[in-house]
């Protein structure tokens, strides 16, 4: 088996390099409206991403790219078996923009499109979160451990903690089904629902046992990728929010602390329609949908 923590570690340093130079150094106000009022791009996000691409091609020249901003700009967006690196420059350009200090770089790599690492640097904490296939997940060199809440939720509830999606749509049909799910998991006496405004962010924080479960509909691969595979190699699942297999194309991800939890949340909530990211035009009538 191909071992990849050369590359693990090339993405690692210039996570942080770009982070440096690009995230940290810039303070962000002209910014352009994508898909709704709450999908913005900056300069730097188009930025950051023309640093990593350009230092991953430069070093690994056969390698290929999906990356939110190239995508954005016009690029196919089609994942191969070839090494493919997934990037999301700035995961939580809403909260760069207003300075709320949550805001990370994604990487992911997949090989026969399997995920073979995910990096999540969370730039302002200075947190690095990482896992590589069978290797386990770590934040800053220390092994994380998901929070092993097992069982019917039912039971568990009063000891769990949710963290959601942030609410980036206008769509009147997407924004009544996040709303109405967030109720029907409020009817569980939990003890909180958080958001951070990065979903890279806020799914690592199921990795790190501080949240049980989290769930989100209408992001895309480069928000979740490598957030994915520090989630599962912590101990803790993902699944689609209809309970079937993860697929980082669906644009529907839940991620538990344990298969019971993860089960539970699918039987809960409700999605609604948005084309795949790997499909042009599905035909599922979704519009503005993030
Ligand atoms: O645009 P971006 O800041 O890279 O990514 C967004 C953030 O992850 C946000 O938390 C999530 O709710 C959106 O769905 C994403 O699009
Ligand atoms: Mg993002
Ligand atoms: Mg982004």
């Amino acid at each position: 088996m191909a071992d990849w923590t050369d590359c693990l570690n090339f993405g690692i340093s210039i996570a942080k390099q770009a982070s440096e130079v690009g995230v940290m150094a810039t303070n962000e106000n002209a910014v352009k409206l994508k898909s709704s009022p709450a999908d913005l791009v900056t300069e730097t996000d188009q930025r950051v991403e023309k640093i990593l691409i350009s230092a991953i091609r430069n070093r690994y020249p056969q390698h290929r790219f999906i990356g939110e901003e190239s995508v954005a700009a016009g690029e196919h967006l089609e994942l191969t078996d070839s090494p493919t690196w997934i990037i999301d420059p700035i995961d939580g350009t809403v909260n760069f923009v207003h300075r709320f200090p949550f805001v990370a770089i994604s990487i992911a790599f997949t090989v026969n499109r399997q995920t073979q690492f995910g990096i999540v640097y969370s730039c302002v904490e200075d947190k690095l979160f990482y896992a590589q296939r069978g290797g386990g997940a770590f934040l800053n060199g220390e092994p994380l451990h998901a929070s092993g809440q097992q069982g019917d939720i039912t039971r568990v509830t009063s000891h769990m903690c949710y963290i959601t999606h942030d609410i980036m749509s206008r769509d009147d049909v997407a924004l009544s089904t996040m709303t109405s799910n967030i109720r029907r998991l409020l009817q569980f006496p939990v003890h909180g629902v958080r958001a951070l405004g990065t979903a890279a962010v806020d799914m690592c924080q199921v990795a790190t046992g501080g949240a049980d479960a989290y769930y989100h509909i209408g992001m895309h691969c480069w928000d979740i990728a490598a957030s994915a595979i520090i989630v599962q190699e912590a101990g803790g699942v993902v699944m689609d929010t209809d309970g079937s297999e993860f697929d980082m194309m669906s644009r529907r991800v839940i991620a538990a602390s344990s298969a019971a939890v993860a089960d539970r949340i699918a039987q809960v909530i409700q999605a609604f329609p948005c084309c795949r990211d790997d499909e042009d035009n599905c035909g599922c009538g979704a519009t503005g949908v993030n």
